[in-house]
């Protein structure tokens, strides 16, 4: 028996961070920055300041979350300059958050003044660079959007191959699942494999997405990890049981867009927790869904009645399903059983 988890508790976790996409974990405050910056370069800038556009009262769901990035947020982060600002703060705001290893997730993308390889680069030299790089790791993962065509997306995984060695661990296939064909990128998934890269997928969003053919398809491009997980039929939840792959879970993000019915406590979580399957915590976009990781462990327990041993648990499960090598593994393992040695005793 150990005390009752708090927020100090969860900001304390050693707390490992899978899946979040890069552009949707600016905050709105740091996207403010940019703009301010931006409109005193040109005062007849027309777009809105991200603190009224991306204001807490609003409401996303499927049909309005895509386009805040294509249509808004990427017109803002489009230089190097911009780019460089934004990163540097969403890496200080997951290490002030507790995490000490992250993997983060991008879709490679240009602009007049900006290649998709400036892009890549320019984020991994942040990354290099960044000051408290022994406190928190921080590797890449190259996303495919399902609306990219095929040779976008094998541009996607030559990228990821070209900078493998920098600390690119992985390709990931997003954007919106009422979008593309999946089938389509067989290829692309199957050369990543074959040099070495991991593979997670956003799996079953949406009914739409999840049709026994398109998950089976997804399935067969032998991903290790999956995110989401909504809409699973029996039939394939078992094959991924028997698979044993880890769990991306974002709570917060799939009640405030609506991808589940009800609230945190509705949440499909807890049926895979049952599994054996790693289960992993993760904040999807915490810019726009504004609950940090550890407030997605805080409301976990909160809905779920869960203990501090419970949540170090989740801890060591996120651990076994990092795409990092196994130095990155010992050192995390040490991290938690140092959180678990310390957890506090009922007195
Ligand atoms: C419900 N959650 C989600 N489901 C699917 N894709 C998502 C997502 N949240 C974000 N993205 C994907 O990530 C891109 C923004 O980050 P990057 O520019 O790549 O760093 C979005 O354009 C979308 O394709």
């Amino acid at each position: 028996m150990t005390a009752r988890v708090d927020a100090a508790f969860a900001k304390n976790l050693p707390k490992v961070e899978l899946h979040a996409h890069l552009t949707g974990s600016i905050t709105p405050q740091c996207l403010h920055e940019i703009w301010t910056q931006k409109k005193s370069g040109d005062p007849s800038m027309t777009l809105q300041d991200p603190l009224e556009a991306m204001s807490k009262d609003k409401v996303w769901d499927i049909m309005t979350f895509f386009p805040l990035f294509s249509k808004y947020i990427y017109e803002l982060c489009s230089t190097p300059a911009s780019i460089v600002y934004s990163i540097n703060a969403v890496l200080r705001d997951f290490k002030e958050d507790g995490v000490v290893y992250l993997e983060l997730r991008t879709t490679p993308r240009s602009s007049s003044s900006m290649s998709k390889d400036d892009y890549i680069a320019t984020i991994l030299s942040c990354i290099d660079d960044f000051p408290h790089r022994n406190v928190m790791t921080t590797y890449l993962i190259l996303s495919i959007d399902r609306r990219n065509i095929p040779e976008e997306a094998m541009e996607v995984v030559d990228l990821a191959i070209q900078y493998q060695s920098r600390g690119i661990v992985g390709v990931d296939l997003c954007g919106d699942p009422s979008k593309g064909d999946i089938s389509t990128f067989k290829e692309a998934f199957h050369k990543a494999k074959l040099y070495g890269l991991k593979i997670t997928l956003h799996f079953a969003e949406v009914p739409a997405s999840s049709s026994l053919l398109e998950l089976k398809t997804l399935l067969s491009f032998r991903p290790d990890r999956l995110g989401h997980v909504v809409h699973v039929p029996d039939k394939i939840k078992a094959q991924i049981k028997a698979s044993k792959l880890g769990l991306e879970l974002c709570v917060s993000c799939n009640v405030q867009a609506r991808l589940i019915e009800g609230g945190v406590a509705d949440h499909h979580f807890m049926s895979w927790i049952k599994t054996g399957c790693p289960v992993i915590l993760c904040t999807d976009d915490v810019g726009i869904f504004d609950s940090t990781l550890s407030n997605e462990y805080l409301l976990v327990a909160q809905a779920f009645n869960l203990s501090r041993d419970d949540l170090i648990d989740l801890c060591d499960q996120a651990v076994e399903a990092i795409f990092g090598d196994r130095h990155e593994k010992q050192r995390l393992c040490a991290l938690v059983k140092e959180a678990r040695e310390n957890r506090m005793p009922i007195d």
